[in-house]
């Protein structure tokens, strides 16, 4: 820690002072000697502040030899448009390589398994398409509150759906990359983003949690914005047509859980259908990649129950993470998701985060519903803190013949 604090510095500057980034500047000159030194910006500045420092940064403080990288804290803008003035104002300064923006939860071994799995096993990615898999769940359910963070309108579409989700599915459905390269995977992600319709506000439910008195809760009393989002997505091209991908996202909720559950469809004809059972979905093949609790990989099968008589039984296959690499790895150490995203903007690996145009994508996508919300106020529906979130997320499962995932 001594020898680590002996190589930090505290240089004093507002926000938009040019003078002190002047000084920031003439600092790291001063250490880097005549070395080629490369500079890391890491940008946690208020929204308000990101473009003023930004530019300062790439005005007067941009490393003379080496690289200048910038990585940029999401909210990446409010809706579509001002994201686009944000992206011109980046742009302005910097070349698309040099900005990473961030979502420290792109970092998960979750996340990074979208991809190993299709890409490195011969198992999954012949069924990858809308011939075999019936429909997606995406879900990211928190037990915690956010009432500070989305007492201000800014809820949890922008927060979580617009980087979070949408990166995660176009991970899980993009086309084969060409090769591991940045440029390539997020060239596939942003074709699938573009591919995505645009989220119809009749097929999004957004909650509220309530307070302890059972109101609308104070702290967000006069906020539109949701702490839960339940949405219906379509990809229109030739692998998804017509399949579901069912989000769920919630704050305040009964139960931690972050997970992606891929559901294949029935087998046809199948033999097996009497041992099943009268409800046809329980035999019905499922991937399920988890996060938390519990880091796994699980795969629904159907297995005959021991003994006299054929009754089939759903297991799960299961690769639990914790079993498998912390205890026959003895020397595994488990990285945080911020160490992997910052060890990759070292390594100029840019495929955990968005270009600008996966980040325009990603608003079109969600601007039928941000201008709903905005313009007519839309009420969410509330709901109990600690329960199950809106009841209406259960019609719209109904509604695009979804069965529940288990909570
Ligand atoms: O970026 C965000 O992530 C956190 C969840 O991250 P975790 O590492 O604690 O799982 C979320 O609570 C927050 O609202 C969001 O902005």
């Amino acid at each position: 820690m001594d020898a680590f604090l002996s190589r930090t510095y505290y240089i004093n500057g507002g926000y938009d002072n040019r003078e002190g980034m002047t000084r920031l500047d003439e600092k790291m000159k001063h250490i880097e000697g005549v070395s080629k030194a490369s500079r890391i910006f890491y940008l946690s500045v208020p929204q308000e502040a990101l473009v003023d420092v930004a530019c300062n940064i790439g005005d007067k403080a941009q490393a003379p030899q080496g690289w200048t990288r910038i990585i940029v804290e999401k909210p990446f803008g409010f809706n579509s448009y001002s994201s686009h003035q944000l992206t011109q104002s980046l742009l302005s300064k910097f070349e698309e390589r040099q900005i990473y923006r961030i979502d420290h939860m792109l970092g998960r071994n979750l996340i990074e398994n979208l991809t190993v799995l299709r890409f490195s096993n011969l198992v999954f990615e012949p069924l990858w398409n809308r011939t075999y898999i019936r429909n997606v769940q995406v879900i990211v359910s928190e037990s915690v509150a956010q009432t500070a963070k989305y007492s201000d309108g800014y809820g949890i579409i922008r927060d979580i759906f617009h980087s979070h989700i949408l990166q995660t599915i176009a991970l899980l459905t993009m086309e084969p990359p060409i090769s591991l390269d940045g440029e390539d995977i997020r060239n596939e992600k942003v074709k699938v983003l573009r591919s995505t319709r645009r989220l119809d506000p009749a097929d999004a439910i957004l909650g509220q949690y309530k307070s302890s008195s059972g109101d609308k809760n104070e702290a967000i009393l006069n906020s539109v914005g949701p702490t839960y989002c339940a949405a219906a997505l379509y990809i229109d091209n030739a692998r998804w047509d017509g399949v579901p991908f069912l989000v769920r996202v919630g704050t305040g909720l009964i139960k931690h859980r972050v997970e992606i559950r891929v559901q294949f469809r029935h087998v046809p004809g199948n033999i097996y259908r009497d041992n099943i059972g009268i409800n046809i979905d329980l035999g019905t093949n499922e991937l399920i990649l988890r996060d938390e609790p519990d880091e796994a990989i699980l795969v629904k099968i159907n297995n005959k129950v021991p003994g006299l008589g054929l009754q089939l039984d759903a297991s799960e296959l299961n690769l639990l993470y914790k079993d498998r690499h912390v205890l026959v790895f003895l020397n595994f150490v488990p990285t945080h998701s911020y160490e992997h995203l910052i060890h990759d903007v070292i390594d100029g690996d840019n495929h955990l985060f968005m270009r600008s145009d996966e980040v325009a994508a990603a608003w079109n996508i969600l601007s039928p519903v941000l201008d709903e919300i905005d313009k007519h106020h839309t009420a969410p529906e509330l709901y109990e803190f600690g329960g199950r979130g809106p009841v209406g997320a259960y019609y719209l499962w109904a509604k695009h013949g979804v069965p529940w995932a288990d909570d």
